[in-house]
């Protein structure tokens, strides 16, 4: 039955059905036992019936194609098998990017599953994220808590296999997302350790072709042309300031830019991003976003100020990784107990 919609979301947008898909399509299942019937005289009609439940499909580490709702919902299957569906259902999901590492770690009564044993999720391997997934509660919410993210560069810019997480928490159940990255400071008014609030991003690779949206789309998911014109929920970030106001916290709204990277930018770069609006960028965060609004999820969005952009190469100073994930440390305890704040205080 999965295998069937599958199929028709592989036509194409005229609604005839493109025939290198067929190829693909038997490539990909050719170790599993399936029938297919096709009729031709119908160029949309087409049955496969298929031997595998979503599980099984998952467990024989079948390959996973992250724009592929079934497969997803094969993924999603394996993870309430492992964790249990009960505890696998969640209202808030939070990508900790750097910046928001310890809030993975206070989560109540969390139970564990390693990216590792999540079918289709490839491994985190930058120094600071952990790779797992974490159920439990928050602020007396039902959460997951992504503990680690995939970032483009680590995956070729496979922006969909970097989104994964996302469509997966989306299918169990999440309405908010809360996202967070260490984030090098270009205003002036940040510094080391600031809070940014994300009002807006500017997604560089996006524009360049690098979006997780190019390629086919599967209507379950959304719409093909997705309006990011108010990507982090205004009544989210007028939440966050008035709890901030509440602890003291003055919290500086700005727009975060997305470069590809993993190089750090040279002050060249920098002040281009400058010219054109960014108040704080980083490598990660708007591919994300982007999914996340794709599915109708919310979003709230915070830069954790690590460094401070290169502006002037007369006058520059090394970044480094080490450097980003001392700031991170030092600063995301509190910005972590902020964030739990926030979210006692949501309304779902
Ligand atoms: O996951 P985030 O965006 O917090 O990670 C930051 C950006 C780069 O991946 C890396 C650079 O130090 O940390
Ligand atoms: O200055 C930066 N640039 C890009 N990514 C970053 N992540 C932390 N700081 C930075």
């Amino acid at each position: 039955m999965g295998l069937a919609s599958t199929l028709f979301r592989r036509t194409s947008s005229t609604g005839h059905y493109d025939s290198t898909w067929i190829q693909y399509f038997a490539d990909e299942k050719k170790n599993h036992s399936f029938t297919m019937l096709l009729n031709f005289n119908k160029s949309t009609t087409m049955t496969f019936e298929n031997n595998n439940s979503p599980t099984q499909a998952a467990q024989h580490n079948q390959k996973i194609d992250p724009r592929n709702y079934d497969d997803l919902l094969s993924v999603v299957a394996s993870i309430r098998e492992q964790v249990g569906s009960e505890i696998a259902q969640a209202d808030i999901g939070i990508i900790c990017g750097s910046g928001l590492g310890p809030i993975g770690d206070t989560v109540e009564n969390a139970t564990i599953l390693p990216f590792s044993k999540i079918p289709g999720f490839p491994a985190t391997h930058v120094v600071g994220h952990k790779g797992n997934l974490v159920f439990g509660t928050l602020g007396g919410k039902k959460v997951v808590c992504l503990q680690g993210r995939f970032h483009p560069y680590e995956h070729n810019m496979d922006l969909a296999l970097c989104t994964l997480p996302v469509r997966v928490m989306h299918l169990l159940g999440i309405k908010i997302m809360i996202v967070s990255n260490a984030a090098g400071g270009i205003n002036t008014v940040l510094h080391h350790g600031d809070l940014m609030l994300i009002k807006d991003h500017i997604f560089l690779p996006a524009l360049a072709g690098f979006s997780p949206l190019v390629g086919c789309n599967d209507p379950r998911f959304g719409a093909r042309f997705v309006s990011v014109h108010d990507a982090y929920d205004k009544q989210l970030r007028q939440l966050s300031i008035d709890v901030g106001r509440k602890r003291g916290m003055t919290l500086y709204e700005g727009v975060y830019v997305m470069s590809g990277g993993p190089q750090y930018e040279s002050p060249a770069e920098v002040s281009l991003f400058k010219t054109v609006g960014a108040d704080a960028l980083g490598m990660s965060t708007c591919h994300e976003v982007t999914v996340a609004r794709q599915c109708g999820i919310k979003v709230l969005g915070f830069s954790l100020i690590t460094n401070i952009a290169n502006l002037d190469a007369d006058q520059s100073v090394e970044v480094s990784h080490e450097e980003v994930l001392d700031i991170a440390k030092q600063a995301g305890e509190r910005a972590s107990l902020f964030v739990a704040d926030i979210i006692t205080e949501i309304s779902l």
